[in-house]
């Protein structure tokens, strides 16, 4: 995958934000996010018909701007609603079992924590990396243990050319160092859905991550 997609990694439920989800999603939208996750999951969120109506319209969105749309987790819902891609976590579905029912031109993204699942992720044909939790977070109820920016750097060494996006616990004023420590770009959520102006927010984290060059494993 082009890893400048995951400079602005956007992921976002309705229990996000206590505004009309897809209100902020058309302001992170505009503001110049490069990809959006849906994450429908925790107290609160939508189940059904619901669920499946509030994905498919926030997939609408993002084509509209050009942007892919990634499902967290299900990926029978990703499937039913053809988005660009699925990203799964270590208690999740197994990647190489779902890429047996998924879109070879797919997104498949892979979250790790530690030297070895990243390992693993690349050996199983992740096309990018979830690295976290960098640093603490309230969003995620079952967060593990924050592995800071040295964290991040450990797996960056591993991962050769895989493309790799920091998680957990990022704000604006992170980018520069994450970028500098090897990561491809930041995901968030409550950074920029519980912000009152998410459209700036995304625009000043795409100006940040713009300061540094995309990674490459050819670099000095
Ligand atoms: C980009 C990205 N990275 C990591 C995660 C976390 O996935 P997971 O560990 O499966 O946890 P849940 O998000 O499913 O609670 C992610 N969603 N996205
Ligand atoms: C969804 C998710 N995954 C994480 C991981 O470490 O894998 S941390 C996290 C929550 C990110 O939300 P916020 O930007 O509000 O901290
Ligand atoms: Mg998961």
């Amino acid at each position: 995958m082009n890893r400048e997609l995951l400079q602005v990694y956007f992921i976002m439920g309705s229990n996000n934000t206590n505004r009309d989800p897809l209100a902020v999603l058309e302001e992170a939208l505009q503001g110049g996010i490069t990809i959006f996750q849906f994450r429908e999951k925790g107290a609160g969120a939508l189940i059904g018909e619901e669920k499946r109506t509030l994905a498919s319209k926030m997939k609408e969105l993002c084509h509209r701007y050009n942007v892919p749309f990634i499902v967290n987790d299900e990926v029978d819902l990703a499937i039913e609603i053809e988005a660009d891609g699925i990203h799964v976590g270590q208690d999740d579905e197994p990647l190489i079992q779902l890429k047996q029912r998924c879109p070879d031109n797919w997104i498949f993204g892979v979250s790790a924590t530690n030297e070895k699942e990243a390992r693993q992720a690349i050996k199983d044909g992740a096309d990018y990396i979830g690295v976290g939790p960098i640093y603490g977070t309230a969003t995620k109820e079952d967060a593990k243990q924050p592995i800071g920016v040295e964290g991040l750097a450990g797996i960056r060494a591993i991962a050769g050319d895989i493309p790799i996006v920091a998680i957990g616990g990022i704000k604006l004023g992170h980018v520069l160092r994450l970028r500098k420590a090897g990561a491809d770009g930041v995901s968030v959520i409550s950074a920029i859905s519980q912000v009152e102006k998410p459209r700036q927010t995304a625009e000043l984290f795409k100006k940040y991550n713009q300061y540094i060059p995309s990674y490459s494993i050819n670099a000095e």
